[in-house]
């Protein structure tokens, strides 16, 4: 459906401007007195402990400091509703922008419900300040509100002071409990026999169910998100972390990126549960997934990925074979797709928001059908998965963006609690047991980022 632009008058005239800050002179407010933070700690350090959001990998990415505002938008219509709430807002925006990169310009992080019945907000939150960081170039972006006139002529140095970062030494929570959510580990085993005895069954429509569940951490005082982030960041060097709206974590699954008109995604299913060393088990890991039920699991998923990517791209290519991609918890089958965005009759580009919708949920969160997988997983699951299993990401006001299935996080409830969630593919032949052992190897990267005292059941 296209967006019109045309902001209402209760749109606000956001002031934007972004600017390089690697070449600053010495008397450039700190931190970015001529030396940029290097290292991914030192950033964080510098962060606020609350109030800010971050999707980054590696050493690039996007970290969003305080909030302008916040968009919001529930039910079946909320990727649209985002959608055209964006696009009025960087229509009624006055943006002067010297970087002119993708993520420079007005920046919203955005976090999506996974079912349209949900009780939870799906949001985009525009900070007041995006810093950038790209191909070793590294951008401050200030955004202000259209209650201060005075903001376009403020000076670089100003702007920056406004940020006033003051460096605080990253925290660890004392973890008092570790408790099952509403999904406690046996009743998903139960969950998982009754879903694969009906997969099973001559006249079972579906053929793949993503079952989940939850479990609750409780430390003794605030949560230190950027001490999570660090050790997601350091520890699992190719996945994408996020935090939006409080939902943390770290995903290797790249629901969609749009960056130039070229339209990409990373498509996961198909797991091995690392015992040891994931670098001496690949040859296990390749029998294992080499296996009937992980590799037609995968197909499923490509086939999803296929037919929803289809009708909003030009020359997709979807890998022939699937690659192994090797993370420090789980080994996965992964496959890469590329295209390039479709263009409209009218003219009119099609916003990632789009892009995200017409592929949420894939069959790696979902299942196939997607209509009836959906069906059984809210007749299943006792629970809202909240924006667990939805696309988490960024957009900028020039139609780029990229959204990751938000998996291996956790939503902070409050300050000092998150409820972290896991989820397996349920096939006809799964066993309950090695599903609910996938589903604490996928807690791992969340339970060790918190601190939690744990050691995983390494069994297969
Ligand atoms: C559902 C999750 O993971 C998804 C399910 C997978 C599987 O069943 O093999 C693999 C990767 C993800 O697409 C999760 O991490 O919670």
């Amino acid at each position: 459906m296209p967006h019109t632009s045309a902001p209402s008058a209760s749109t606000p005239r956001l002031t934007v401007r972004s600017w390089f800050v690697d070449g600053l002179t010495p008397d450039a407010p700190p931190p970015f007195a001529g030396n940029i933070p290097t290292s991914s700690l030192d950033f964080l350090t510098q962060l606020p402990t609350s109030g800010f959001a971050c999707w980054v990998r590696g050493r690039s990415g996007l970290v969003g400091i305080g909030r302008r505002l916040r968009l919001r938008a529930r039910g079946e219509d909320r990727f649209h509703d985002l959608a055209r709430q964006w696009d009025e807002l960087v229509a009624a925006a006055e943006v002067d922008d010297r970087v002119a990169l993708m993520g420079s310009g007005l920046v919203g992080f955005s976090a999506i419900a996974f079912a349209a019945d949900s009780g939870v907000d799906s949001v985009i939150d525009v900070p007041e300040y995006i810093l950038g960081r790209r191909d070793g170039r590294v951008w401050l972006t200030h955004v202000g509100g259209d209650e201060d006139p005075t903001q376009p002529a403020a000076q670089s140095d100003e702007l920056i002071a406004g940020l006033q970062l003051t460096p605080t030494p990253l925290r660890d929570q004392r973890i008092v409990s570790r408790a099952p959510g509403h999904v406690s580990p046996e009743r998903f085993e139960e969950i998982v026999a009754l879903a694969a005895s009906r997969l099973r069954s001559p006249e079972a429509g579906e053929r793949k169910i993503v079952l989940a569940r939850d479990e609750v951490i409780t430390a003794e005082d605030d949560i230190d998100v950027r001490t999570v982030l660090g050790r997601l960041n350091a520890e699992f060097p190719s996945t994408w972390t996020f935090l939006v709206a409080g939902l943390v974590g770290a995903t290797p699954e790249l629901l969609i990126g749009v960056e130039d008109g070229a339209v990409h995604s990373r498509v996961l299913a198909g797991t091995y549960r690392v015992q040891d060393d994931p670098e001496k088990e690949v040859a296990r890991a390749r029998a294992h997934l080499g296996g009937r039920k992980d590799s037609v699991e995968h197909s499923y998923a490509i086939d999803s990925l296929a037919s929803t990517l289809g009708p909003v791209t030009e020359e997709l290519h979807v890998d022939p074979e699937p690659h192994l991609l090797q993370l420090a918890n789980v080994i996965h089958l992964a496959s890469d797709a590329h295209g390039r965005l479709s263009t409209r009759a009218d003219g009119s580009r099609i916003s990632p928001f789009e892009v995200a919708h017409a592929v949420h949920p894939t069959a790696a969160v979902g299942g196939t059908p997607r209509a009836r997988a959906m069906d059984l997983i809210s007749q299943f699951e006792e629970m809202d998965r909240g924006r667990y299993a939805g696309p988490v990401g960024w957009v900028d006001g020039y139609g780029n963006g990229q959204f990751g299935i938000a998996l291996r996080c956790g939503q902070l409830e409050e300050r000092n609690r998150i409820r972290l969630f896991a989820g397996a593919g349920i096939m006809p032949d799964s066993e309950p047991e090695s599903e609910r052992r996938e589903t604490d190897a996928k807690f791992a990267p969340m339970r060790s980022a918190l601190g939690v005292d744990w050691s995983p059941d390494t069994s297969h």
